[in-house]
């Protein structure tokens, strides 16, 4: 089933509804508003506003079908090899970036994006040279092209295994020196040895399956790898333990992660079987080198080949680079043309989706929200976030919003309903009007945790059909004071409740009031004594200010009682005429609210 992620909701500019993860837009709101330091960069961002294209800026050799699909959506700018200044200089002025394993996208490169870079794309696996905390932080997109590679690297790992277990590269450097060691280079047989591959997921899979076929008896270790998954390849998983002692061969294939990280050190080293021989196409932080060349050197490790390195390329004086007894290659694991052409051309999918707005089904750093439930979701997409920005603004001055409870009633099941999406949404309404972070579906829940905002969702199981997914939301912000009195309910939140017709946002309660007004333009919430005559006041003071009344609605306990009016108007009325209202003697409060 194909993914997507979404984060906001935007009108394109040919008036379809968009779901657009990235609210690319040509105006560039935070450049354009606020021009940056030199006159250069307003010249440049002037330039940029003329110009509809968005910038992609692809930092390391990409397949050239890559390039060209994203020449027909964007301008592309080909910068390889850029220091890491000269890629922070560079990159407030491009949308999206493009790289490989070459290129580090650390946390000054967001930074230094001033908010502009909407989207990293990966062409390849690992995201190890990618900051994902500050991507996520900063609100980017990170997709990356996770399969078009695995069968190139997998071949790479049996031409290492093969080539290290024949000496094939140690005897082709003898001949050209012009030597004929026959003798010296005498290798091993593959045939009924035992490979543990660690790491059985893509890669560690495809290498099994060609082990399997040299004749090898394959055995996996990985922790979270299905058991029916080794079981169709033929595949015994094992423990770390096991696949030390029993492995003749050891070949990695699992990502570099704080858990992974010289998981092969002088510990593991220690309990290898003596002779042990080792491939490494996964990532050379998996191993460490230092301890490595001690086991080389002591005769417990025979042979190593690697594709990767800590550092790449690594120092010219690498022993293990230099070592006898150890072949390499320069990170080749992924190069070959028709790899290349595919992930080149699948990462410019991606980026150029992402950037369209579209789904974006290889995103790494967003939830993965599924296009059936997005489609269903999106009319209360504005919903949810109008309810938090209401919330928010009937909180009085000096209260610092931290416990918001959300609550979505339908008749859907308990587990049926995706609110991920909706939850994002609240968020934004509740954090964008009060500060500068543009929250969507990848920062949201990261802004909330880091601004001390808990959200905690709740379920109302109604009868019913479970056709549509809601039928109203809820959203209540508790341990706070209203400046609309009227808007605490009983049990003493801040409550605006919320529901979906006719395809369009409503407001159906305030506090304990139930009221009924589309969420469009500005609103007028008015508490005063029901009585004859109000409407027509409040009616007649916006109609002398030119302020078009678009819904109006009231909300009463009892007749003659207090009753809360709902206004929603088009325009802002003036401080005047808000000022009247609020002197209409039955008015007892009232407040003016954006949408
Ligand atoms: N040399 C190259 O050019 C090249 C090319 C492609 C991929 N790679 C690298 O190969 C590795 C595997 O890529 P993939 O596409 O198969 O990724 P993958 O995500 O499909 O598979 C990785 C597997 O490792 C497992 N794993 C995670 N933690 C583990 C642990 N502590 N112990 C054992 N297994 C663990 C996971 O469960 C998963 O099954 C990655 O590091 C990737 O960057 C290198
Ligand atoms: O993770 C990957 O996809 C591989 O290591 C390939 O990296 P590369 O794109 O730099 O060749």
């Amino acid at each position: 089933m194909s993914t997507v992620s979404l984060w906001n909701l935007a009108l394109s500019p040919n008036k379809r509804i968009c779901l657009s993860p990235l609210s690319w837009r040509p105006s560039f709101p935070s450049h354009a508003m606020f021009p940056r330091r030199q006159n250069t960069k307003t010249v440049v961002v002037l330039v940029r506003m003329l110009d509809s294209k968005p910038t992609v800026l692809v930092a390391e050799k990409l397949g050239d079908a890559g390039i060209q699909l994203l020449k027909t959506f964007a301008n592309v700018d080909c910068s390889y090899n850029l220091s890491p200044e000269e890629l922070c200089t560079k990159i407030s002025l491009c949308d999206a970036l493009i790289v490989r394993s070459g290129t580090k996208v650390t946390r000054e490169v967001f930074e230094s994006s001033m908010g502009r870079l909407k989207v990293v794309g990966r062409a390849g696996v690992g995201i190890d040279n990618v900051d994902l905390s500050a991507a996520t932080e900063h609100g980017c997109l990170v997709v990356n092209a996770p399969t078009a590679n695995t069968i190139a690297a997998a071949e790479h790992g049996i031409a290492l295994l093969t080539a290290m277990a024949r000496n094939v590269s140690q005897a082709d450097a003898s001949m050209k020196a012009g030597k004929w060691q026959r003798n010296k280079y005498v290798g091993v047989s593959l045939v009924g040895k035992t490979l543990a591959v660690m790491g059985f997921g893509k890669v560690g899979s495809e290498v099994a399956r060609r082990a399997k076929g040299l004749g090898m008896n394959v055995i996996a270790h990985d922790p979270y790898a299905p058991a029916d998954r080794a079981r169709a390849v033929g595949v015994e998983l094992v423990n770390f333990e096991e696949a030390l002692l029993t492995a003749d061969f050891i070949s990695m294939h699992m990502p570099l992660t704080p858990a992974t990280s010289k998981m092969f050190n002088d510990e593991a080293f220690s309990r290898v079987k003596r002779g042990v021989r080792i491939v490494n196409v996964a990532r050379g932080g998996v191993i460490d080198e230092e301890a490595l060349l001690r086991a080389l050197d002591s005769g417990i490790v025979a042979q190593a080949a690697l594709d990767v390195f800590t550092e790449e390329p690594p120092p010219k004086e690498n022993k293990l680079v230099r070592h006898e007894n150890v072949t390499v290659t320069p990170h080749l694991g992924a190069s070959t043309t028709e790899a290349q052409e595919v992930v080149a051309l699948e990462i410019a999918e991606a980026v150029v989706g992402a950037l369209k707005g579209e789904l974006a089904a290889t995103a790494v750093n967003a939830p993965m929200v599924p296009p059936q439930v997005m489609s269903e979701l999106a009319p209360f997409v504005s919903l949810t976030e109008k309810l938090g920005r209401l919330a928010l603004q009937l909180v009085a001055g000096g209260s610092g919003v931290k416990f918001v409870k959300v609550t979505y009633a339908s008749a859907r099941g308990r587990d049926d309903l995706d609110t991920r999406l909706l939850r994002a949404m609240i968020t934004k309404g509740l954090i964008e009007p009060i500060s500068s972070v543009f929250v969507n579906l990848v920062n949201a829940d990261f802004t909330a945790k880091q601004r001390g905002l808990r959200l905690t969702e709740e379920r109302i199981v109604l009868d019913g059909s479970p056709e549509n997914p809601l039928e109203f939301i809820q959203v209540q912000i508790a341990n706070v004071e209203s400046k609309f009195a009227s808007a605490i309910s009983e049990s003493g939140e801040i409550t605006v409740e919320g529901r979906v017709k006719d395809g369009k946002p409503h407001l159906t309660k305030v506090g304990s009031f139930d009221v009924d007004v589309s969420l469009e333009g500005g609103l007028i919430l008015c508490r005063q004594i029901d009585q004859p005559g109000i409407i027509g006041s409040v009616g007649s003071i916006l109609g002398e200010e030119n302020v078009n009344v678009n819904f109006m609605s009231v909300g009463r306990i009892a007749p003659r009682k207090q009753a809360v009016m709902t206004i929603g108007v088009d325009e802002e009325p003036s401080r005047d005429a808000l000022k009247k209202i609020g002197e209409i003697p039955a008015v007892e409060e009232f407040v003016f609210l954006k949408l």
